[in-house]
């Protein structure tokens, strides 16, 4: 790459080549178009009408893709667009010294384009023509380009193509304190799939925002602190009498949960006796924190059994935390007169008054799930110093966490310009029958079982493909856990996470396709690929790195490279949506690229090709870690 030069003649008889191949297309359009030899043709009418609506999708996409590149970071100097950015950011100053802005480059639209565009040409022109000064994109373009001449690093070849796209350019990211709240189910109630969503989005983004140096705190909110412990514990003294001396066998407590839940309905003087224990609980006497470590304790056992499977770590800090603080913050919010009086209760608005306010005290004088998450803000902006607050639930909260945002700078505890908050919404689980997702009786899915369920659905894939007769038992077990737990993950964090996904365990078994069976064998092909070529290669890899020089020859190997090379992009651009499925899509391209390149007939094998296998396997095994995908030795 680095001894690439920029053939500025070729580009230019390219350029003129490509002009006249346009003019010879545009007159056989134009023909088309007016119907000329079609008349009358049905189809093609039909096919009009499609393409006036792909071309206007088409034109969204665009702009959407002309806002992605241009906030694209600047300073990395891994990052080709970051690359590419100075260096044309510097022609643009060298060019056209009076233009304020750094130049926008995107990855190209299409493959006739490049890899790359550079958008700036139209948005110079533009801030030319407001000085009086015409000059037009193409001209701006040219003299970018003659800026251009002296051989860049990783530009090949330098074309001048149609009208571009504006944009603007924001600076590259620092080390932050970053606190991602996510899993976070509710005592005494099942975890769902839903929290299932939560746990593996939020796992990957903390694998993700550890990978890129910052600092993170992986916190539970667990629901341990609603009035449904008074209606719990009252049902505990009743059934249990002696539960402080013997412990109670509540087990399976969702059902206790349900038992206490029908008292609670039924029983007047049960639900009395419920609420003066939410009371005693949050006065903090002793028998009743005895009674409630006993009934969150049931959970957090069966909670930390399916964190265990998948492999998540986290540190549980429950709404039952904020207590104090929620106290303290009800009174600072009513000294500052940001609460107002509703039927009872105490509300607060947002910065605009729009949509629905908070209700921090209720009318009984209890707190909310709002009065929690206030609390909460404050506490992880101040008491832990967090530069970035992420939240990870489902999509339905979107609206409770913009008006904690709001609220929270109303009261001036966040600060947009000094804070970072981002709720990381998802869409539902849908069964394959396109409804929410249940078992055949109609039950919530327990996810104990449906862990199950996957690990029996992985090992009869693996029989299947009669690998149970090459593997030992123990690599059996290995790839067996890595199937059922990478499929589940890799499903999800495939899925565009805004949208709603089917779980069909099928779909993320099957072998080909964008599926972490497809990704961990081709992963585990590659990384054998050095290891069967012995010497150096199996056993001191880094000696061959150090002595050899990467060559890219054949077109396939270019591919690949290139491929390769957008790894940094990648993560710069889940840096912005924390969306994972963009590393999803290039960690399938980077194995099917693979593929090609190793079935297409370059027969020769030499060092530097080994070398591309490698680097395939390094960057394919970082992408496995942020998705918590663990590749086996033997599959
Ligand atoms: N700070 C928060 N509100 N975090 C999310 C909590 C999720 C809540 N326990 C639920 O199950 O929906």
């Amino acid at each position: 790459m680095a001894n690439a030069t920029a053939c500025m003649d070729a580009a230019s008889k390219s350029i003129t080549n490509i002009e006249k191949e346009i003019q010879v297309l545009q007159t056989s359009i134009a023909n088309t178009r007016a119907g000329r030899g079609l008349e009358d043709n049905v189809e093609l009418k039909t096919l009009m009408e499609e393409n006036i609506k792909l071309k206007h999708r088409l034109e969204i996409l665009q702009a959407a893709i002309a806002k992605e590149g241009a906030d694209s970071p600047t300073s990395s100097n891994i990052s080709i667009i970051g690359q590419l950015q100075q260096v044309f950011s510097e022609a643009i100053r060298k060019a056209f010294p009076g233009v304020p802005f750094d130049a926008v480059i995107t990855i190209s639209t299409s493959p006739k384009f490049g890899d790359y565009q550079c958008n700036s040409a139209m948005q110079i022109a533009q801030h030319l023509k407001q000085q009086s000064i015409k000059s037009s994109p193409r001209e701006v373009a040219q003299k970018l380009v003659e800026q251009l001449q002296s051989p860049i690093v990783c530009v090949d070849k330098l074309e001048i193509a149609g009208a571009g796209y504006e944009g603007i350019v924001v600076p590259i990211i620092e080390k932050k304190r970053v606190i991602v709240d996510f899993s976070s189910p509710n005592v005494a109630k099942e975890m769902h799939v839903g929290h299932l969503r939560s746990t593996i989005i939020g796992d990957s983004i903390c694998r993700f925002l550890e990978y890129l140096g910052h600092d993170v705190l992986r916190i539970n909110h667990i629901g341990d602190w609603g009035t449904q412990f008074g209606m719990l514990i009252a049902h505990l003294q009743e059934k249990f009498p002696n539960f402080q001396t013997v412990s109670p066998p509540i087990s399976d407590l969702q059902a206790f949960y349900k038992e206490s839940k029908i008292r609670f309905d039924s029983d007047e003087a049960f639900k009395k006796r419920a609420y003066e224990c939410v009371v005693k609980l949050q006065s903090g006497e002793p028998s009743y924190l005895k009674a409630w470590n006993l009934i969150c304790d049931v959970s957090r056992k069966e909670f930390q059994i399916i964190y265990n499977r998948l492999d998540v770590k986290l540190i549980e800090r429950g709404e039952s935390f904020y207590q104090s603080r929620m106290q303290k913050i009800v009174q600072e919010l009513k000294q500052a007169q940001f609460l107002e009086e509703d039927d009872g209760r105490l509300i607060m608005w947002g910065e605009d008054r729009s949509g629905i306010p908070l209700t921090v005290v209720k009318s009984d004088g209890g707190f909310t799930y709002d009065t929690s998450d206030m609390a909460a803000i404050k506490q992880r902006l101040h008491e832990e110093k967090a530069d970035w607050l992420i939240y990870v639930t489902d999509a339905g909260q979107a609206t409770h966490f913009q008006t904690i945002f709001s609220c929270a700078k109303r009261a001036k505890i966040l600060d947009d310009s000094k804070h970072r908050v981002d709720h990381v919404g998802f869409g539902v689980v849908l069964g394959e029958d396109g409804k929410k997702f249940k078992t055949r009786s109609g039950d919530t899915v327990k996810l104990a079982e449906l862990l199950d369920e996957g690990l029996k659905r992985a090992m009869d894939k693996l029989v299947q493909k009669e690998r149970n007769l090459v593997l030992t038992p123990e690599e059996l077990t290995a790839a067996q856990e890595s199937v059922a737990y990478g499929c589940i993950k890799y499903a999800d964090l495939s899925h565009n996470r805004n949208n709603e996904y089917v779980f069909s365990f099928d779909k993320m078994l099957e072998d080909k396709g964008n599926t972490a069976v497809y990704l961990l064998y081709a992963y585990t092909r590659i990384r054998s690929i050095a290891r069967n070529c012995g010497g150096d290669f199996a056993n001191n890899m880094q000696k061959v790195i150090d002595s050899t020089d990467i060559k890219l020859e054949h077109e396939k190997e270019w591919k690949l490279a290139k491929v390769l090379l957008r790894f940094t992009d990648v993560m710069l651009l889940i840096m912005k949506n924390l969306s994972l499925h963009h590393l999803c899509e290039f960690v399938y391209e980077v194995c099917t690229t693979f593929s090609e390149f190793y079935d297409s007939e370059i027969i020769k094998v030499y060092a530097s090709r080994i070398l591309l296998c490698e680097a395939t396997s390094r960057v394919l095994g970082k992408c496995f870690d942020i998705l918590g995908l663990k590749p086996v030795h033997k599959i």
